[in-house]
């Protein structure tokens, strides 16, 4: 007989109960899933539960993750999102069954929607399920959790809380449960085993190459403070000098997470954190509040604050790792791309593709989009100019470096350095951490200080202004968003914009994580930038309030 989750997930669900919107309104599983006040999200992480249990169900009862996080927003939010069983985020497809068991209005159409989806996607509910978590340092998580292991328990769902974690090391985390004990292991499944890879990868990556310095990690008074200082214990003695100063890790007041600091605020406020006071000259970086963005700058004392951000990253680890693919005589077999959204700085996509001589892909704006994309190279890099991003290597890149007969020691160089980065570098999804160790280990290679880093192109002058419009919905996008289909009329008027300034370029799109429309626009000087953006943001507004 098959066993009847229903009793107890009406129960269960009667003790989480999902606040009602106001008539025509609706939760969404967005970009970063269900993110809003963590006091609309009690319900809404139980359901994400259900989900989760089917999702595995449906996967041969591979693991599934659950991340509590609210990533860079203010301390009162939460989120809660789900990781596929190889760590990457939840198969869009899948979003629409999130979003459906959610806005389900009672609890007995809830768990009737749940058995339409087992049965119409074919599940085995007699199968077993097991779901992995874990949570930011928001106090609201606490509750949040609870409610979806009630969600598991209802479900007759195996589940291991992992309490404290960053975001990219739950993703760690789903991918070295499912591997474990397979050829494609991918390391050991635990948080200790997380820093010891990285830590054994970043030992080999860095060859003992010096780091020139101090680095200053301000950690946005988020969970990856005490997690970085934790992996900094795993780093060998006397093996490498990284020498890194926490700054910005109290976790014990929720009121300052992501308060003036961290990596989002350096990216939009384009300055550093006011605490620590800056020091002219100090390498400095910033995470965000779950660790999966990254920042780096520095004040420069005659120029003042100059910022590295997922562009620059991305097109440093572009350079760095097409001269070690062609050092190591892997030219004609290894395909590299780099992947950006519309927003990436034009002069990063013309250094990458006049420069580097790579391939640029652009997509539509999330992750979710960059990293599917960056699976079709064999090395795939791709950052959103907000920091987030990773580099992808395909099995047979992998397999390359480690098999090749090396025809010199230079080669024998090479591959050793690439088979450390493939370790080194989160292979599931953007990671600050690791990331930032990426960066340190390009720059000690290269004997860069950030200024050389920066030397290596100038961006043109660029402006990002969110507009307030009647309704976003109005707004649809084509061109991996570069142009706007709907409303009629209003790309026309664009196009003549861009047209009066020079090396311009502008584009208007709705958030998917905000109630308000985007513009961006660069231009050769950052007047004509400021000019541009304030005159497609006046015709976004027009055409926004449907006059
Ligand atoms: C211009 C911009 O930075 N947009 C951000 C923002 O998306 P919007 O759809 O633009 O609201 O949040 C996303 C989730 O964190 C992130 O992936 C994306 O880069
Ligand atoms: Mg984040």
């Amino acid at each position: 007989m098959a066993p009847n989750h229903d009793d107890k997930i009406l129960a269960a669900s009667k003790r989480h109960p999902i606040v009602p919107l106001e008539k025509g309104q609706f939760y969404k599983y967005g970009t970063a899933g269900f993110r809003m006040r963590a006091s609309l999200l009690e319900g809404i992480t139980f359901r994400v539960g259900l989900l989760a249990a089917l999702r595995s169900r449906k996967l041969n009862s591979q693991a599934i993750g659950v991340m509590v996080t609210a990533s860079h927003n203010p301390a009162a939010d939460n989120g809660v999102k789900i990781v596929d069983p190889m760590g990457e985020m939840l198969e869009q497809d899948w979003e629409k069954y999130a979003t459906g068991l959610v806005n389900c209005q009672s609890d007995e159409e809830l768990v009737k929607q749940y058995n339409e989806l087992a049965h119409q996607l074919k599940i085995d509910l007699k199968a077993p399920a097991k779901v992995i978590y874990g949570r930011d340092t928001r106090p609201s998580g606490h509750k949040l959790v609870s409610a979806l292991a009630d969600a598991l328990e209802a479900t007759d769902t195996e589940y291991v809380d992992h309490k404290l974690l960053t975001t990219p090391q739950l993703h760690y985390l789903v991918r070295a449960t499912n591997t474990e004990g397979t050829p494609l292991s991918y390391g050991k499944v635990s948080e200790a085993g997380y820093y010891e890879k990285l830590a054994h990868a970043f030992v080999r990556a860095m060859k003992n190459k010096k780091i020139d310095g101090t680095l200053t990690v301000d950690c946005a008074n988020g969970i990856g403070g005490p997690k970085l200082s934790e992996f900094l214990k795993y780093i060998p003695k006397g093996k490498v000098n990284l020498d890194v100063k926490v700054v910005n890790d109290d976790v014990l007041r929720p009121e300052v997470l992501n308060l003036d600091c961290g990596a989002d605020f350096v990216k939009t406020k384009q300055r550093a954190p006011p605490i620590p006071k800056p020091q002219p000259g100090a390498r400095c970086c910033s995470l965000d509040g779950d660790a999966d963005r990254l920042m780096y700058y520095w004040i420069d004392p005659e120029r003042g604050f100059f910022m590295l951000d997922g562009d620059r990253i991305s097109s440093l680890a572009a350079s760095f790792i097409g001269d070690l693919v062609e050092s190591a005589g892997l030219k004609h077999d290894i395909r590299i791309g780099v992947v950006q959204t519309a927003y990436a700085n034009g002069a990063s996509t013309n250094y990458i593709t006049q420069h580097l001589k790579l391939p640029v892909i652009c997509t539509p704006t999330g992750v979710k989009h960059l990293h599917h994309v960056a699976q079709s190279f064999d090395i795939g890099v791709y950052f959103e100019a907000n920091g987030h991003g990773t580099v992808l290597f395909s099995p047979d890149a992998l397999t390359a470096f480690k098999e090749k007969q090396p025809q010199s020691p230079a080669q024998k160089d090479a591959l050793e350095t690439l088979a450390a980065l493939g370790d080194l570098i989160n292979q599931t999804v953007g990671d600050a951490i690791s990331d930032m160790l990426m960066v340190e280990v390009i720059l000690a290679h290269k004997a860069w200080s950030l200024r050389d880093w920066a030397m290596t192109y100038s961006d043109l002058p660029n402006r990002l202004v969110r507009v307030e419009v009647g309704n976003k919905d109005l707004f649809h996008t084509t061109d991996a968003e570069r142009r706007l289909s709907h409303p009629e009329g209003a790309q026309q008027e664009i196009d003549d914009a861009v047209k009066k300034y020079k090396d311009a370029r502008s584009f208007a799109r709705a958030s998917g994580t905000e109630n308000a429309c985007r513009v961006y626009a660069e231009a050769a000087t950052r007047s004509e930038a400021n000019e541009l953006a304030e005159r497609v943001a006046r015709i976004i507004e027009r055409y926004g309030s449907g006059q």
